[in-house]
């Protein structure tokens, strides 16, 4: 049995999570963090099945006050790398979905994992589709080095670009000598028309009501073009990456950044 707490439970992504674990026979779902609503139980709240859960709004009175294996956490970037930090102090595994990390921020939670032998996992996308992209993506960029990313997400977004982004621009600049795309003389008329600048590559960032999750990333050559795209249409995408890290989480000794490092 593993002992999770979730935070962020009343999330869209948090309120998938408290599904999955409850469906889950050797998950147990031990509290849950939330932004307000202590001393009350998940059950008590609208929309939740009747899971005893207790809730409480700082995480390290919860980790002082429940035993618990791992942290699953789907808040915003502050809270994130907040509840990453004390979770490891607690000795408890964070599996953190919560994007908008920098790599400051991963050295210094790498760097306290690895002084606790603990493993966690910070996973931008849970999707297998979307890892498989990615990896696609690094593999296509050996053969077509200009590259440009475009995401598209709901609007209410906080971070942008999204980690998988992110993700995304540092495969593909580990397989391809860094180089400035576009026209040497090329001038904006509107500020950001060319988007984001991640090593010489441009990052797009669209926002609309409707859409969930997606990503495509378009490769040009002589006289051809390759694009590799990824539609999650739903958050039950994201919840076998979910499981998966939860499980994997308990068997590592070091954090781990993107499920491309766990799969085969
Ligand atoms: N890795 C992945 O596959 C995915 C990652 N995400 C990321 O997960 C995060 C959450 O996304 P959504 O669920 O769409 O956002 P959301 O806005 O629906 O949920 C965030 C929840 O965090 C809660 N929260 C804020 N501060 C808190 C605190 N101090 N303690 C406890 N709870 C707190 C809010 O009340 C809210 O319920 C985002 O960073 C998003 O980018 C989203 C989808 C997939
Ligand atoms: O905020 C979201 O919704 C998502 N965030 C993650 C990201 O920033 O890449 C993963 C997925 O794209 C959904």
């Amino acid at each position: 049995m593993i002992r999770i707490v979730i935070a962020g439970p009343r999330g869209r992504m948090g309120r998938e999570a408290v599904s999955l674990v409850h469906r889950t026979e050797h998950f147990n779902l031990v509290a849950v963090v939330d932004r307000v609503n202590e001393g009350k139980t998940l059950a008590e709240l609208d929309g939740f099945p009747a899971i005893e859960s207790p809730i409480f709004t700082d995480l390290e009175r919860c980790l002082q006050t429940v035993q618990a294996d791992v942290l699953i956490d789907l808040t915003t970037p502050e809270v994130g790398k907040r509840h990453a930090e004390v979770a490891l102090r607690y000795g408890v595994r964070p599996v953190v979905g919560t994007t908008g990390f920098t790599d400051d921020d991963l050295a210094r939670l790498t760097q306290i994992a690895e002084e606790k032998k603990i493993g966690a996992i910070i996973a931008p996308n849970f999707a297998i589709g979307a890892i498989l992209m990615m990896k696609f993506a690094q593999m296509a960029a050996k053969y077509f080095p200009h590259a440009e990313i475009i995401e598209l997400h709901h609007d209410q977004k906080l971070d942008a670009p999204s980690g998988t982004a992110l993700k995304t621009a540092q495969l593909i600049q580990q397989v391809r000598s860094s180089f400035m795309q576009g026209h040497p003389a090329e001038k904006e008329t509107i500020e950001g028309a060319r988007g984001a600048l991640y090593d010489g590559m441009r990052i797009h960032s669209v926002r609309l009501p409707g859409l969930v999750a997606h990503q495509e990333v378009i490769f040009g050559g002589d006289g051809q073009t390759l694009t590799i795209r990824h539609d999650s249409f739903n958050r039950a995408s994201f919840m076998s990456g979910v499981r998966f890290s939860v499980e994997t989480v308990m068997k590592l000794e070091t954090l781990v950044y993107g499920l491309e490092h766990l799969i085969e």
